[in-house]
């Protein structure tokens, strides 16, 4: 059908079939492959594209090198092979092949022949446990989408391994706390990100609603010493979260609530309330229900700060709609909206505007501001 003139999509579009064209046709590729000006580039993004390929096995290697302690032993000094093998009790062979792997994927580095240490990837996640607890979790993620077409032809509804895990009402006492756990190690990267972004020492009072085992408050009760806090978690998670509040001596400033946001009222006396990572796990539905019960608790002049990836937003790269959207499929539940998509179901929920926040990682969380 030829493409109406009063279409503003409809040039794009034929400028990406035939450039679509070009750049699928062989002997294109073998010309930009030899002409040098273009030759840079054509490597690039031929590099690019086996990354593509090949990502699942780097992946793999990752976790092999987390799990094997590779990344303490190549820490301070240099390691020759007949230890490396040792230590991580696989043949030197297979030592070999892992650590070799490793520095192809910026993870090790040999430094003098044979001899091996911590490359510059490897020594920023050797000081990040929140990115090694879900480099150790992504196995479920990775045996659900072992066939990804029949998971995403699957009913949502059928069980997978992080459907299980995630089944927040139904986990009992020891998933909660594994759940938690996993949450609260990634969680000091998105605390300092939102901290940094939004000044919650304007409020009186914050109520974290889905707040785990309290590690957003613990890192915020840091920042704005003059705030008063409060948690709001099913039963079974928040009984976690008195311990670790305890032992950072916050149990006079922290108040601990427990109930189903789903089902029961939120407490009043909070002027601001914080959803982190919470919404992306749920649908439209209950999201909007979830909204409208943090506005019924808020006061006039209150705000809701909500905190998670999203989709959209500059500086994500693929992270939220390449990872986050098939892990949230594999779930069962939620999607990554982006800001706007957020912010028009909190003013539907009856909130009278929002704004995005400046957060400077979003690759880690994103932030929006909702206004009563
Ligand atoms: C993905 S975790 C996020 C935890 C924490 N906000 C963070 O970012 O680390 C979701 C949290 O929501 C809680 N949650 C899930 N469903 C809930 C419900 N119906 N009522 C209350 N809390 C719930 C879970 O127990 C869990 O602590």
């Amino acid at each position: 059908m030829p493409s109406s003139t009063h279409d503003p999509h409809a040039l794009r579009a034929r400028w990406v079939a035939w450039r679509n064209r070009v750049l699928a046709s062989r002997s294109f590729q073998r010309w930009a492959s030899r002409t040098p000006i273009v030759r840079r580039i054509a490597r690039k993004r031929a590099g690019d594209l086996f990354d593509l390929v090949a990502g699942f096995a780097y992946s793999q290697a990752l976790l092999a090198t987390v799990e094997s302690g590779l990344l303490d032993l190549l820490a301070e000094h240099p390691q020759d092979l007949t230890s490396i093998a040792r230590e991580t009790g696989l043949g030197e062979a297979a030592a070999s092949r892992l650590v070799r792997a490793a520095a192809a994927l910026d993870l090790a580095e040999e430094v003098s022949p044979g001899r091996w240490m911590l490359g510059q990837h490897g020594a920023a996640l050797r000081g990040n446990m929140g990115a090694q607890a879900m480099i150790r979790h992504h196995r479920l993620l990775y045996r659900d989408l072992a066939e990804p077409l029949d998971l995403l032809r699957a009913d949502r509804r059928c069980g997978t391994s992080l459907s299980e895990y995630w089944n927040y009402p139904a986990q009992d006492h020891d998933g909660a706390a594994a759940y938690s756990a996993l949450m609260a190690a990634s969680q000091e990267m998105v605390a300092g990100q939102i901290a940094d972004a939004y000044d919650f020492g304007r409020h009186h009072a914050l109520l974290d609603v889905g707040g785990g085992h309290g590690a957003f408050i613990r890192a915020i009760a840091a920042s704005s010493p003059s705030l008063e806090l409060g948690i709001f978690d099913l039963p079974h998670v928040a009984e976690g979260a008195g311990p670790a509040i305890k032992s950072a001596g916050l149990d006079r400033r922290v108040a601990i609530h427990t109930g189903d946001f789903f089902r029961d009222p939120l407490p009043a006396g909070y002027d601001c309330i914080s959803l982190v990572r919470i919404l992306h796990d749920h649908d439209d539905e209950p999201c909007l229900r979830l909204l409208a019960a943090i506005r019924r608790a808020l006061p006039p002049g209150g705000r809701l700060v909500v905190a998670e990836p999203m989709s959209g937003v500059r500086g994500t790269g693929p992270m939220s709609d390449g990872y986050f959207g098939l892990y949230l499929w594999a779930m069962g539940s939620g999607r990554p909206r982006n800001p706007a998509e957020i912010g028009s179901m909190a003013t539907r929920a009856g909130f009278a505007n929002w704004k995005g926040l400046s957060v400077a990682q979003p690759v880690i969380t994103s932030g929006i501001v909702c206004f009563t």
